[in-house]
């Protein structure tokens, strides 16, 4: 099956409302539609930049697509500081990253959280973007591939097939993750494969044939080709290059570099 390839930016706790328009701008006059026939192409902003952004996606017909970096397990009610799938719905969030290493680091975010968020952004049309990936004392003794695939069975625990179609999931290894180093395509390539084929023995393997992985950790425009070359990556999550809109774009023009 043709995946389409989902070039995401994270940026992560980065950009206000007024900056995020202005970076969306950029965006949405350096891309053609050459570009949105090849790939898809996705910000995923802070919370108060979301309606900033729908307002210009919206009001200019971009093609561009947005997403939450988080979605609350629960749908409404006393969650001090929580946004509802509910609420990102209702702005025409496409997707809602689920389990990024630095919530699972700073937040205490467990397998059984990230199950818990899954579902409740399929309860809400939403699409998650669900992160794994091991950090350097896992890589160091080899249980890269065991260590992701336990966070992905933990993720996806009772979530049906009709759900899971859908997902994306982002390898994100924690080592590489703005640290300047990243995974050589061949360690991309490993894990992300290994993700695939553990999607087919859950689900089907036309299942798994469908679902988009991303690769993300230090994505630059002088490595996503190399990395977006191997079979089982279909994307990449981007952090501290995609709030370069000019290196964004490149990444996006992946097969250019
Ligand atoms: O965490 C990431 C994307 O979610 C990757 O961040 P960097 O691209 O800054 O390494």
């Amino acid at each position: 099956m043709a995946r389409t390839p989902l070039m995401a930016g994270n940026w992560k706790m980065n950009l206000n409302h007024l900056e995020a328009i202005a970076q969306v701008q950029k965006l949405a006059f350096g891309l053609s539609d050459k570009d949105f026939d090849a790939v898809e192409v996705a910000v995923l902003p802070p919370f108060t930049d979301l309606r900033s952004v729908q307002t210009l996606v919206d009001g200019d017909k971009l093609k561009i697509k947005y997403g939450a970096q988080d979605v609350s397990a629960h749908d409404s009610g006393a969650y001090t500081g929580e946004i509802s799938g509910a609420m990102l719905a209702k702005l025409n969030c496409t997707y809602a990253v689920i389990g990024h290493s630095e919530r699972r680091q700073y937040h205490g975010e467990d397998d059984a959280t990230c199950n818990a968020k899954v579902k409740a952004a399929y309860r809400y049309g939403l699409t998650p973007i669900l992160c794994v990936g091991e950090g350097l004392d896992v890589r160091k003794a080899g249980g890269q591939v065991a260590h992701t695939l336990a966070q992905l069975d933990g993720a996806l625990a009772g979530v049906p097939a009709e759900q899971a179609a859908s997902i994306v999931i982002a390898y994100e290894p924690v080592w590489a993750i703005g640290t300047g180093e990243v995974a050589t395509p061949e360690d991309a390539q490993e894990v992300c494969g290994a993700i695939r084929a553990r999607l087919a023995e859950l689900y089907d393997a036309e299942l798994a044939d469908g679902v988009r992985i991303q690769y993300g950790g230090s994505v630059k425009s002088g490595n996503v080709a190399a990395i977006m070359a191997q079979p089982d990556v279909d994307g990449a999550l981007v952090g501290g290059a995609a709030l370069d809109a000019e290196e964004f774009i490149k990444i996006v023009r992946f097969r250019d570099q």
